[in-house]
């Protein structure tokens, strides 16, 4: 065999002994695993938790397993000293150690990505290969060579790339670990040190950047991030359901995900502020809001309060309120543990008064059951509540809210209208704009933990022996081999309860510190929000992507430099992202046309790629008229029909948020007239964040994308509450074709 066939011979048989291999190992983790399991529960304690602990290790290890079976091997390199190397989504050895595949995220990988005919290093040719399951489909090749007409702006793996691009969209997002290009790489691999902000336009890929980063970082530094843990920040829940594949995918689980809202344990926010109301919530001013609030919980009687214990009298002076006050303050424990210092302060200085009456000091004893006998005194509790009254952070916020003077009193820098806007009665339910305040106001009151101490101290000592244990038992089988190390046996050996992984322990702590944070749509954060975030990354390792021509939130940034200096001063670098993944040029230039005409910050875009026939704007009706649903449900269905099959293929309509629920309706009841009842009844079973077909507002659309677009009337979405910004997300969604529909004039830019 000669030429491409002799090739992808070659090809298939070196990628055949990959997935021989690949079986093997599956086979022995299998095996080791039902071995284990056979042992079933009996033997002592000690030895039921050491096989659970080995039997969550090679569960692990079986999932990383099967994660990677879809393109396994998808590229080599040719090195000038006649080397091959193979890249893949796990590194494999054969069973003499010889490397077989390169882990993608390894240093010897970086090549792969990288290498250009005008720094090729030492690479010579770089191979792409083209998988469906285990057969080698397709090869592309890219000759590093000096003598080559270079094009700087070439993408790598172009064939690949336009294949990936083209393909039809599922609900949810796929790794591009295969065709990733070099100015992606290069944010990937960054250090992991500081924050690191992606600025890039709607398509070129900050999404999955920033989640091949968070593998790569979990790679690179397991030791460190293993045990804090990574946080992946979105904007909603439909958006985490859309990237919960990738992670995965790429053999990474142990990665928390939430939305801001969902910050903190225990606390729901179902509920979303607009505008004015967003923006004044987002302000750092609650920061001494949440401070004078609590501080109004710290209080000194005006007169002298009077209280008889056991037919004593005593005397609740305000100058040993105000003395007990400060010295509580100078411990610098939040106020509800500050709390105990006021108490006992307080309750000294009566006792004192006690040995006053009698002329004569008390003995220890007796001084101790006086203050035994003050601390039970109900009028004693009373007038010490009024002076340090401990309270809930739930109660103090919502208190602010549903008490015009308490808001007064904390927030005098906020006019009387703006206080107004604020109102709400003690039982709404909390919106995202509250959980930042909230979580300020946890972080000024703490909680009184001074049992879950004790416990956390026990737990300590504890897992101290069991950290030995674990190192024992590692050294004694061999096992390992970079996936578990011995503080993760541990934590499976620890006797309390089932075994956590990082992620649960950390997701129900309020206080955990993660080792890395992600935040994607970062543009909508407000600046509480960032507060809320920097908190949970002591050593501010993060990374940040967004588009500030994209936000729509009064409290988001227009600039990262406004929003994030303040908060890191200079403890963040900046990178850009240019070239457009998703949207056909067309479409792109037209979406950038209309944002700049609106002056927002828009960032420079090349699309990798155009689409013929991809814009199609219509007027519907001239005058003042609005679209008819009429002419929506025809053009959706018509792209129904081109674009939706029963693997993929993925179409929206996109209209102002009013029109929504009765667009979707309409939609819904032609589809069985337009592909038959059978699939539509298909359609129609699919999950919200599963659709093939769907009706959102611009808003609901962010971060996601479909193979094709109906916009219904982009003048009156530019009017709404993201103004150009939410029209600028609604135009940039479509990978194949963006059908406008229009009975008012287009926007200026169209
Ligand atoms: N190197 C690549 N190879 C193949 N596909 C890519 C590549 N980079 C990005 N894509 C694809 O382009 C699309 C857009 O990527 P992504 O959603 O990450 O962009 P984004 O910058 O976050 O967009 P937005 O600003 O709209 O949220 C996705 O389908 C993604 O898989």
């Amino acid at each position: 065999m000669t030429g491409i066939a002799g090739e992808l011979a070659h090809e298939q048989a070196v990628v055949d002994t990959m997935y021989v291999r690949l079986d093997t190992l599956r086979g022995t983790t299998a095996n080791r695993l039902r071995n284990v399991r056979l042992e079933g529960a009996s033997g002592t304690h000690q030895n039921r938790s050491e096989r659970d602990a080995f039997a969550t290790m090679y569960e692990d290890r079986a999932a990383q397993l099967d994660a990677v079976e879809d393109r396994l091997v998808f590229g080599r390199l040719d090195l000038s000293d006649g080397a091959t190397r193979y890249v893949g989504r796990i590194g494999l050895t054969d069973a003499e150690h010889r490397s077989m595949l390169t882990d993608w995220r390894a240093p010897a990988a970086e090549a792969f990505y990288r290498a250009t005919a005008l720094h090729p290093g030492d690479v010579r040719r770089r191979r792409h290969l083209v998988t469906k399951g285990r057969a080698v489909t397709g090869l592309e090749d890219e000759v590093l060579d000096l003598d080559a007409e270079i094009d700087a702006d070439a993408l790598s793996g172009e064939g690949a790339l336009l294949a990936a691009m083209a393909q039809g969209r599922t609900g949810r997002m796929t790794d591009i670990v295969a065709t990733i290009q070099a100015e992606q790489d290069r944010i990937i691999r960054s250090d992991l040190t500081g924050a690191l902000v992606v600025q890039g336009g709607p398509g070129t890929g900050k999404t999955a950047v920033a989640l091949h980063r968070a593998a790569y970082l979990l790679y690179a530094h397991r030791r460190l991030l293993e045990r804090s843990g990574v946080l992946v920040v979105g904007p909603s829940s439909a958006f985490l359901r859309y990237i919960d594949q990738v992670l995965p995918s790429l053999g990474e689980t142990g990665v928390v995900s939430t939305t801001i809202g969902s910050l903190l344990p225990g606390v729901r926010a179902t509920g979303v502020d607009e505008g004015q109301v967003a923006r004044l919530k987002g302000l750092l001013l609650w920061r001494k809001v949440i401070r004078r609030a609590v501080r109004a919980r710290e209080r000194v009687p005006r007169h002298p309060v009077e209280v008889r214990v056991e037919g004593h009298d005593f005397v609740i002076h305000p100058r040993d309120v105000a003395d007990a006050i400060a010295r509580a303050r100078r411990t610098h424990k939040p106020h509800n543990l500050a709390r105990a210092s006021f108490v006992r302060d307080m309750l000294g200085r009566l006792a004192d008064q006690y040995r006053d009456f009698d002329g004569a000091p008390l003995s220890a004893e007796d001084r101790a059951s006086v203050v035994e006998d003050l601390r039970s005194d109900r009028d004693v509790r009373v007038a010490l509540n009024i002076a340090w009254l401990p309270i809930t952070p739930e109660r103090l916020v919502s208190d602010l809210y549903a008490k015009p003077h308490r808001l007064a009193e904390a927030a005098p820098e906020l006019s009387e209208r703006e206080r107004r806007l604020l109102a709400r009665d003690p039982g709404a339910p909390w919106t995202e704009s509250d959980v930042p305040i909230l979580d300020e106001a946890y972080e000024l009151l703490g909680e009184d933990d001074s049992l879950a101490r004790a416990e956390a101290q026990l737990r300590e000592a504890e897992r101290a022996q069991e950290l030995e244990y674990a190192r024992n038992v590692l050294s004694a089988t061999g096992a390992g081999g970079g996936l578990v190390d011995a503080e993760t046996l541990a934590s499976r050996f620890a006797a309390t309860g089932p075994s956590l992984t990082t992620a649960e322990r950390a997701a129900a702590d309020r206080s955990w510190t993660y080792g890395h944070v992600v935040v994607d749509e970062a543009q909508e954060l407000s600046p509480m929000a960032w507060r809320a975030l920097v908190r949970r990354v002591p050593t501010r390792s993060m990374t940040i992507v967004g588009d500030v021509a994209q936000t729509s939130s009064a409290a988001g940034a227009r600039s990262w430099d406004r929003m994030l200096t303040p908060l890191l001063r200079d403890g963040w670098r900046l990178a850009e992202l240019t070239v457009s993944y998703r949207t056909p040029a067309t479409v792109a230039d037209t979406a950038q046309r209309v944002a700049r005409a609106a002056w927002l910050p828009v960032s420079d875009l090349r699309a990798a790629r155009d689409v013929e026939g991809s814009l199609d704007a219509v007027r519907t009706a001239p005058g003042p008229e609005a679209v008819p649903d009429d002419a929506v449900v025809t053009a959706a269905v018509g792209l129904v029909k081109e674009f939706v099959g029963p693997d993929a293929g993925r179409v929206a309509v996109v209209a102002p948020p009013a029109h929504v629920a009765r667009l979707a309706d309409a939609v819904a009841g032609a589809l069985a007239d337009a592909v038959g009842a059978e699939e539509a009844g298909r359609l129609a079973a699919q999950r919200p964040e599963d659709a093939q077909v769907t009706v959102l507002s611009p808003r609901e659309t962010k971060g996601l994308e479909f193979d094709a677009v109906v916009l219904v009337e982009p003048a009156a979405i530019a009017e709404g509450a993201g103004g150009t910004s939410d029209l600028y997300v609604a135009m940039t969604r479509p990978t194949q074709r963006l059908v406008v529909l229009h009975a008012r004039d287009l926007p200026e830019g169209f």
